[in-house]
């Protein structure tokens, strides 16, 4: 890289707006989508979608709500001509959608698009043609006035075309592309001669998309040129004003917002951001991020992975698993503090009894886009208590108490670090079952017991229980059973200790279902836990006596 940049690179000029109206507005409208998944973000593939690739994708944009589709550029190949006719003599373009082709400014390529077009009962014509400076010098050589001739002349045959085919509701689309960085009178000055063409009322639409064909300034000065267009442009009331935004920057969603709020009424880009180089702007994070704030975006993303899998087959590109929404790890916290949060956030949220949703970290509730909450927590050497403690309240109902989570989650970092690899939710439910003598043969295992109380409340105890392969009966006193219980424990195996902690809950909400009992048992500084899981809450108590008394026996 260069030490002084400066001399290779030129900042993007400001646009002279100072009463610039966009900062002050809300985003609280949707705009009409468009995907361009079948055209801009297919000719960015390695290998186009055939035929069949196409149609599923076509049809995935269908259930998820498109009304535009922008579905080929039918004079580019065979292939995509053919879609457009199949999609046409099949009859499976809905009523309420709109199909879209692109054509550049060029009377043979324009035949050829209205010829794929045949019989359609509605479908948005798009003519575009590059006004920027560097492209009207470097790569057509004219200048503004054949420029603006190259748009016009390609209008009028689409006006014409489409006058000779009345029985297709046609609207028109122009864009000049590279729009974000042409001189904004120029780019005024085009659209209104094209505008000027296909004069639109309410029974020609016409659509005036604006692209910033290739990101090269802050999503600001996108907003910018947006409003001064909005503001200049002469029939702006009898046109849409729709956006194209790539992500060169990586601000393709930030410039499509702000375009939204400088008064873009159409949005055009991909699923998940597939297009030329970094993409066309992402239509799923944009119209989630309405979503969440509270805007229903008029598109269904109910099953986002589901999706995810259709895109990918048909794009052959992967989903970046940290892509916003749709990404594999993006509801996933690793680490301690977040797991913390996001588990006191889920107790919260089911105890405060309104609709609203808030959990830390979690910007969405992951359920709204199908996914479950098993993966919201995952545990390595980064985790807490609470990552731990997450999975085994997930998956089998545990609530640990606090002092057990600490202890637990120690035995879970040793385990980490050792490894150096993440715990799967099996691992951490094998390590708790060994650790706390949830297993089939515990090294201290009740077979049975018996309390009776005197006539001076004082119970006696006794219990049959296997340890190390032997039967013992033990029997000792107390003022309930699991005093009693310590009692025969230390008298049998002469080890003196205390209970510190006792809880106990039942393991779902039937009467029938189980119960689960934690309890600690300490002595000279040392503290060990057991867990016993029975039918019977008592046994259950009993059992988690025993399996933390036992690891005294060492
Ligand atoms: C930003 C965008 O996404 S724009 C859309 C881009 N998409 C595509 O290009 C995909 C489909 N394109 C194609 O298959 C081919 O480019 C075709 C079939 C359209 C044309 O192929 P070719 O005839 O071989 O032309 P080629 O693409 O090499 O060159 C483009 C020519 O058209 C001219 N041209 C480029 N854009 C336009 C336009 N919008 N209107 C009119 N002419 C144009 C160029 O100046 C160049 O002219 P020149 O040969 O006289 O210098
Ligand atoms: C044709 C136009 C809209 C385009 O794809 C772009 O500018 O990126």
């Amino acid at each position: 890289m260069l030490a002084d940049p400066s001399q290779k690179y030129r900042p993007f000029p400001p646009v002279n707006l100072p009463d610039r109206q966009w900062p002050g507005n809300v985003l609280n409208k949707v705009p009409q989508w468009c995907s361009s998944d079948l055209r801009d973000g297919n000719q960015a593939l390695a290998e186009p979608m055939d035929n069949e690739r196409k149609r599923l994708f076509f049809d995935l944009l269908i259930r998820c709500g498109f009304k535009q589709i922008e579905v080929a550029f039918p004079s580019a190949s065979q292939t995509d001509f053919d879609f457009v006719r199949g999609l046409i003599t099949e009859k499976v373009i809905p009523d309420d959608v709109h199909i879209q082709v692109l054509t550049p400014s060029r009377p043979d390529l324009i035949e050829r698009t209205f010829e794929s077009l045949k019989d359609i009962p509605r479908a948005i014509v798009h003519l575009y043609n590059a006004t920027a400076p560097i492209f009207r010098d470097v790569v057509f050589h004219q200048d503004r006035a054949a420029t603006r001739e190259l748009a016009v002349r390609g209008a009028k045959q689409i006006r014409e075309l489409c006058e000779q085919n009345p029985q297709t509701q046609w609207t028109f689309e122009y864009s000049p592309e590279t729009f974000c960085f042409t001189e904004l009178d120029f780019a005024l000055e085009i659209c209104e001669a094209v505008t000027e063409i296909w004069q639109p009322d309410a029974q020609r639409p016409m659509i005036i998309n604006l692209p910033a064909t290739v990101e090269v300034s802050t999503p600001n000065i996108y907003a910018d040129q947006i409003e001064w267009f909005c503001r200049h442009f002469s029939r702006r009331n009898q046109v849409s004003i729709s956006v194209h935004p790539h992500n060169d920057r990586g601000t393709g969603v930030a410039c499509a917002e702000l375009a939204m709020l400088a008064g873009a009424d159409r949005v055009e880009g991909c699923l998940f951001g597939n297009g030329e180089r970094t993409g066309n702007v992402d239509l799923v994070t944009l119209a989630l991020n309405l979503y969440t704030q509270g805007v229903a975006p008029g598109l269904d993303f109910s099953n986002l992975q589901g999706i995810v899998e259709v895109v990918e087959q048909c794009n052959q590109l992967p989903v970046h698993p940290r892509h916003p929404y749709a990404g594999d790890l993006v509801f996933t916290a690793f680490s301690g503090s977040h797991q913390d949060a996001i588990k006191k956030g889920f107790a919260a949220q089911n105890n405060r009894g309104d609709t609203y949703w808030q959990v830390p970290y979690l910007p969405l509730d992951p359920a709204d886009v199908g996914c479950s909450y098993e993966a919201v927590i995952r545990v390595n050497s980064q985790s807490g208590k609470s990552g731990a403690a997450w999975l085994l309240e997930q998956n089998h109902g545990l609530k640990l108490p606090r002092g057990l989570q600490i202890e637990f989650s120690k035995a879970v970092q040793r385990e980490t670090d050792t490894t150096g690899k993440e715990m799967s939710t099996s691992d951490v439910w094998r390590l708790f079952r060994q650790r706390y003598g949830l297993v089939d043969q515990p090294q201290l295992k009740l077979l049975s017991y018996d309390i009776r109380s005197d006539e001076h409340n004082i119970c006696h105890f006794s219990a049959r229980i296997t340890h190390e392969g032997y039967e013992h009966i033990l029997s000792g006193t107390g003022n309930g059973l699991l005093s009693g219980a310590v009692d025969a424990f230390s008298r049998t195996f002469d080890v003196q200790f205390e209970i510190g902690d006792y809880h106990e809950h039942t393991l779902g909400h039937q009467s029938h279902s189980r119960a689960v009992a934690y309890v600690s048992c300490q002595r000279k500084g040392e503290k060990h836990y057991g867990v016993g899981i029975d039918s019977d809450v008592s046994s259950a108590s009993l059992q988690a006596l025993f399996n933390a008394a036992a690891q005294f026996l060492g």
